[in-house]
Order: C-alpha cells, then structure tokens, then sequence
C-alpha cells in the first residue's frame, strides 16, 4: 500500500509556543490520583502505554497538556493514514513539544540521546518552594526511555511515519539532520536564514573602495569619530553595518550601541546623498524593539544623540529630520491583529522600509524575527542591536545569541581587515582575523569598551566576572566591604525570615548606608549623584504632592510622569516566580512593609500607589506586556453633596514616543501583577537607577549566568545584591542557558 503524507499543518494551530513560562515546569504538587506504575521498558510495547505513561506525566506536571495532546494527535494522524503507530514516536512527539514550552527551537536528537535529563530537566528540579513528595512517582523517566534506544532507531521510526519528513510537505513534525522540529518552528528557522543570506550575498557599491558612496563613507566616518590612539570599536562596527544589508552589532550596557547607530544611520545618509543609484534619496529608515519598555528607552537616548550629530560637516547633504528619533515597538510596526499571529505587514504587504533597526535583539524570538525578515523588501537592510550575553528571548529561540556566537574572537577575512583598512584608517587586530571567516562572521560587530562604567565600577566587574564564570570569592568579598562605590552585598542572619525582613527593608528605604560612603558625593558625568533610594521615594513624592480637584489635568500628567520615573530609580528583581524567594511572596511581603510604614493605604487589591506590570498586549487599550503603571487615587469626581470622591486610575506612559500620560480605570486592565519585585526574565530591556538582585538559597534550572548577567547589567548607577547563599549564585554562575537550534547551521556551513 502506498502511503500519502498527510498534509495536516493547518490543524496543528495548537500555540505549541505560547504556553512558554520563563522557567521550566515546577515540581509536581502531589498527586491525589493513583498513577499507573509501569517499567521503562512497558510504553514501548503499545501506544496505549506510551499515551497512558504521557497522562501520567502530566499529571505530575512534568510536561504540558499541550504536548500530550500534541502526541495524541501525531498518534492519531498515523493511525489515520494505516501506519501501526509507533510508541516511541509518540514520546518524540510530546518531547519536542516540551522543549519547545521550554525555549528550544527544536531537539538535537543526538544530544538528547547523549544526556537526556540534562536536556530535558524532567523531572523538573525541585524548586526552592517545594512540598516535598513523599512517596516519588513510580514513573519511569524520560532518560530511563531514552536509554532503551538509539539515533539509529529514533530516525528510522520518524523516516517511516507520514507525520514527520524533511520536505515540504506540510507534515507537522520534521526531521532535518538529525534535529527534530515542529514544523511551524523549523519554518520560521528556514525562513530567517534564508532571510539572512539572501541579504547577506546582496552585493553593496561600499564594497569596492573606488566608488563615490565608498569615498563618502569614509569621508563620513572620519567627520563622526574622531581619531583614537586605539582601534575604534564604534567606527568598525558601522563601516560592517554600512557594507551589509545584514548586520548585528552587539555589545555589553554602556558600550554605545544606540551612539554607534545613530552614527551609522547619519553615514548611511550621507551615502546616500551622493549615491547615483538613489539619486539624491534618502534612506526610509525604521527604528523598532520588542517591548514597549525598550522603545521608549530608546526614544530616550536616541534623540540627544541624533542632536549631538556633526551633521554640518557631513558630505551628502543629510538633514536632522533624515534620522528617526521615533522607536516603535515590533508589534505595532508588523501591525499586529488581535487575536492572530500573522501581522498586516509580510510578504505580500511589505513594510515601505530601506532600514530597519531593531534595538535589544536578544528579545526577539525565533517566531518574530521569521516575521520581520517576512515583511521587509528583498533589498531592504536591517540591523539588529543587542547584548548577546543577556538571556535569551522568553519563547523560543536564541537569535542574537547564535548570530553573535563567533563575534568574540571575531572572524574577519583578509579582505574584510583590507576594506576596514581604507575606510576607516584603522588596521583590525590579529586576534580578530581569520582566513576562513565567513560572510556571516563579516556582518557582526562587537563594542568592546564602556563608556557608561569606569574600569573600576562594580557593577561592570562583577558583570564581567559572571560572563568570564570568573566570580571568586575576593571580588564577592571586595563587594562585600564596600570597595565598589556602585555595588553592595548585603547579608542577613541565616534564616529565611531575616533574609525577608532584610528584603523589606532595603526595599523601602533602598539603604544607602550599605554602600561605600553611604551613596554620597558620586561624581558621574561631572553631575553628583543622587543616593541610592528604595520605594519610599516615589510613595513619597505621591504622598506630599499640593494638587487639587481644581488642578489642571496638565498638573497631573506632570505628576504621574515625576512618579513613574521616580519608580524607576528603584527595582527588586527575583529569579524565581514562586517560593519565598519569588516575585509572588515578595510583592506581598513588601506591599505589607510599606503598609507598615504608612507609604500606601492598603496592601491588596487596588489602592494608592500600587505599582503594576501589565503581562500580556492588550490591543485595544494600547498597552503591551511590559508596560509599568502606577495607581493614584484622583479627586476628579464629585459626589451628591459636591465633595470630591477619589477615584482610582493607573498612569501608564504613552507608548508612541511622546511624553504623554494615559489615565486607565483599573477595572479595564485585565492581565497585570503587582511590581513591587519583577523576575530577571521581565526586567529585560529595562534599566533601573538602582536595580537589587534576590537570589534564593538553593540552585533550580532558571538559575544561569545569563540571568546572572542580566540582572546585575539592569542596574544603571547603583546594584545591591541579597543571595539566600552565595554558593548558589556562583554555580548559578556556572549553569548556562543552551537553546538547541539550527540556524548557526544553517548560516555557518
Ligand atoms: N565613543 C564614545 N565616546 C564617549 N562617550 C561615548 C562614546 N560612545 C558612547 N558614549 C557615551 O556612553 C554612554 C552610553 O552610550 P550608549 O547609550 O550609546 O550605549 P548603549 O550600548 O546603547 O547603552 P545601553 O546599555 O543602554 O543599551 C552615553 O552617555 C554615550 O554618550
């Protein structure tokens, strides 16, 4: 009988990477059903068993319902289309839909054979939160599975089916080179890298150093970076970002990412001021980043750097208003659709765009990057900008990070170090060159050198200690003492009430006095700085205003804007969600200390003061996930004697770029939490004054160097740490995030 893969992509809509959390499935609470006691090797001899081991899985919430329904239904299609149905490829199934929730873009199969429960952390580690199980489940593990077979025989069982292939064919799981996709996720890996190199084979007029734009470039670069005794990072990286239509610049915080791009741009600019191909037309250039925070963060810096620009002594006649200042986030430049994934902007609508710059790339998951590739020109260029050390996007994939994999020992080839030469005067040094580099290693740049943190700031040498997993105990002791005038460690007694009691505290007052000379007399950029604050501040400041029924709402905006960024100057960041060292516990915890102390007048439900964390988009309001507003009670309304009656409304920024505050009843907001304490994953692409860091006393998988790393790098001036054990953060130190995937791949070889 000749069998027909089934072309079912259509019915796989489950959002098999929507369900992602930031951290891996919890420990199972314990279960009340009696769960089937079965050997490892039973679920191999029916499909029954294999199924009947799933639901056991999940009900041990080591896995998702989602991927056993995805495996039931892979069962199913086989069974449809006469195939006896394998178990195995059953678990394969559920497998990678796991991995998946998890992050991954796919599975490694020989990996996964290797080293099963590290891949795939089931049973998920117990979390600092744990109840403790007292009987463990008698279910065999997806190790012990694993151990029973063999590359050979995963690939054969998935070459047989109709529901796996590596072609075309829409079938929902594919097999290619030995990595195991969801088809919706291998697509949008096929789709970027095509993207990528199809931009990156595009052959530019800057290559040849005898051409006008190329003479212009240079003469560009010369004017907007002045001469250095050593090699200028900022001015290699744009020369790279100039001669491709795709490139990456990243760079750790401080190291002037958004000042090398606007300095790019205003080169671009003037090439094309003088290109005969563009005929005196300006590029259409786009600035974007994935979350509302991180936009507006930009449209903070990027405007004062635009007006810095040298535009006068520019050839090609560039003009301010030839810069954007405007950063969109990426949802609304694709135009997003309620309820949709697919965007109004792609390959039959693309966007009217010659540049497109995406800050904070490290954010951007494999799905929405397939996306923007979709919807740009086939000539369009587009840069992305980012830290590839911070964690990586919260769904799947790890796109800066695998593009930046090669960009520390960076891969020029001789004729890239020649062309760097002429354009920019400056010889690359050896250590960056290489023979055999390839077309992708010439489009990434890497700034090597912070403008924002001196050489002996804390906070920079305890971020590159956690990058360099060279956290030892004399820089923690260092800290500890109070050397560092930006960083403090503090410590409580040894149990977890002192440890909750010091939390509280140091969040309400920010406790200046841990810091070297008490926070006092820090010069930055010639200014003084304020000391480092905690919450009190901003409930202070909410506290003492002289505002009335009769102030105009203008008063208020200016209010509700001092505020939020008083707010800002101050931020717990947790690593876990629940547990007593996690976001939920904490926000209450402090929520009842700053009750305590009179700073707000309540500690649940809405109230005063109440700062909170909208977690999902809301199209219809206008707010995305990640945006942070601040409750005030406003005495605008009267009641029937005239007297006025407070009324609670959140002031959220405005998401377009201007300073305007919008004014939202909270019975409208539907997916927010308090932000008293907000996890590292959240806090990505936000910048806090004073950023403190709560780590538990005990290791669980969330635990990495790259949420180590992100969330010391969050801090802007001042960063305390408070670590259950300090054993824990250096192994956390140790422990890194590893998303298996195949676009290096696909752009290396
Ligand atoms: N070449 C330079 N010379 C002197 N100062 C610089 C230079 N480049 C950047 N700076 C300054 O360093 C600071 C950080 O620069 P910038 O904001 O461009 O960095 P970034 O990498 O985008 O930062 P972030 O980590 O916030 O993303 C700014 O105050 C900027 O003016």
């Amino acid at each position: 009988m000749s069998r027909r893969k089934p072309t079912h992509d259509h019915q796989i809509t489950l959002d098999l990477g929507e369900a992602t959390d930031e951290s891996p499935p919890m420990a199972p609470t314990p279960s009340t059903t009696t769960v089937p006691t079965v050997d490892a090797a039973a679920p191999f001899a029916d499909p029954d068993g294999m199924e009947q081991l799933l639901a056991g899985w999940q009900e041990e919430g080591w896995i998702r319902p989602l991927d056993r329904e995805f495996a039931c239904l892979i069962r199913s299609l086989s069974e449809e289309q006469g195939e006896p149905p394998e178990p195995l490829l059953i678990l394969l199934a559920a497998l990678v839909s796991h991995q998946v929730g998890r992050g991954h873009v796919c599975i490694d199969l020989g990996a996964l054979l290797g080293d099963a429960s590290q891949i795939l952390s089931l049973p998920p580690e117990e979390p600092a939160t744990a109840v403790p199980t007292e009987q463990p489940p008698a279910l065999p593990r997806p190790d012990q599975l694993l151990a029973r077979t063999s590359l050979e025989e995963c690939r054969r069982v998935l070459e047989a089916s109709c529901a796996a292939t590596v072609s075309d064919q829409a079938t929902p799981l594919v097999l290619d080179n030995n990595r195991l996709y969801l088809r919706r996720f291998w697509r949008y890996e096929q789709r970027l890298a095509e993207g990528i190199r199809h931009r990156l084979e595009q052959s530019s007029p800057l290559s040849d150093t005898g051409t006008s734009e190329a003479g212009t470039l240079h003469s560009a670069l010369d004017t907007l970076f002045p001469p250095k005794d050593e090699v200028d990072y900022q001015k290699l990286a744009c020369a790279l970002a100039a001669r491709n239509r795709f490139a990456v610049i990243t760079g750790g915080p401080g190291t002037g990412k958004t000042t090398t791009v606007v300095n790019l741009l205003a080169a671009l600019q003037a090439v094309a001021g003088v290109s005969p191909e563009r005929q005196g037309r300006k590029y259409r250039i786009r600035l974007a980043a994935p979350t509302g925070k991180a936009a507006a963060r930009l449209n903070e810096s990027i405007g004062g750097a635009v007006s810095r620009l040298p535009l006068e002594n520019l050839p090609g006649q560039v003009d301010q208003q030839d810069i954007p200042t405007r950063v969109t986030t990426l949802h609304r430049l694709l135009g997003s659709r309620p309820d949709s994934r697919q965007f109004r902007h792609n390959r039959d609508n693309p966007l009217l765009v010659d540049i497109l710059v995406i800050d904070e790339a490290s954010m951007v998951d494999v799905d929405l990057m397939a996306s923007v590739i979709n919807a740009l020109p086939a000539r369009a260029q587009l840069i992305l900008l980012g830290d590839r050390d911070q964690l990586a996007s919260v769904d799947a994939g790890a796109v800066l990070g695998e593009l930046c994999q090669r960009a520390g020992p960076a891969h020029y080839t001789p004729e890239t170090a020649n062309w760097l030469a002429t354009i920019t005067g400056a010889q690359v040094p050896g250590t960056l060159r290489d023979d055999n580099g390839s077309a992708m290693d010439q489009a990434v740049a890497m700034l090597r050198k912070s403008y924002r943190f001196h050489q002996d700031s804390g906070i920079r040498k305890l971020a590159d200690a956690v990058n360099t997993n060279a956290l030892d105990d004399s820089l923690l002791a260092k800290a500890r003492r109070g050397d560092f005038e930006d960083v403090a460690i503090l410590s409580a007694g040894p149990g977890l009430e002192d440890a909750q009691r010091l939390i509280c505290h140091h969040t309400e007052t920010g406790t200046p006095a841990a810091f070297h000379n008490h926070g006092e007399g820090r010069l930055v950029n010639g200014q003084t700085l304020p000391p480092p604050v905690g919450y009190r501040h901003y409930l202070t400041r909410m506290r003492d205003h002289t505002l009335s029924t009769h102030s105009p709402l203008a008063d208020w905006d200016t209010l509700a804007r001092q505020v939020l960024a008083d707010f800002s100057d101050f931020q717990v960041l947790c690593a876990l969600r629940k547990g007593p060292w996690g976001v939920e516990v904490l926000n209450d915890l402090i929520a009842h200390q700053l009750l305590e102390q009179k700073l707000i007048p309540r500690a649940e439900g809405w109230y005063a003061g109440r700062p909170v964390l909208v977690t999902g988009n809301d199209y219809n309001l206008g707010l995305m996930n990640g945006d942070i507003g601040i409750t005030f009670s406003l005495p605008w309304n009267t009641d029937e004697n005239g007297q006025p009656k407070p009324t609670l409304r959140v002031a959220f920024p405005a998401s377009d770029g201007t300073d305007n505050i919008r004014w939202i009843s909270p019975s409208r907001l539907q997916q927010l939490e308090t932000v008293y304490a907000m996890t590292v994953h959240k806090s990505q692409g936000s910048e806090f004054t004073h950023t403190c860091l709560v780590l538990p006393d005990r290791l669980s998988p969330v635990l990495t160097r790259e949420l180590v790393y992100t969330g010391i790098t969050r801090a802007r001036h001042w960063f305390s740490l408070i670590a259950g054990d300090e054993a824990v953060l250096k192994e956390s130190v140790a422990q890194r995030v590893v998303r298996a995937s195949g676009l290096a791949e696909r752009l290396w070889d």
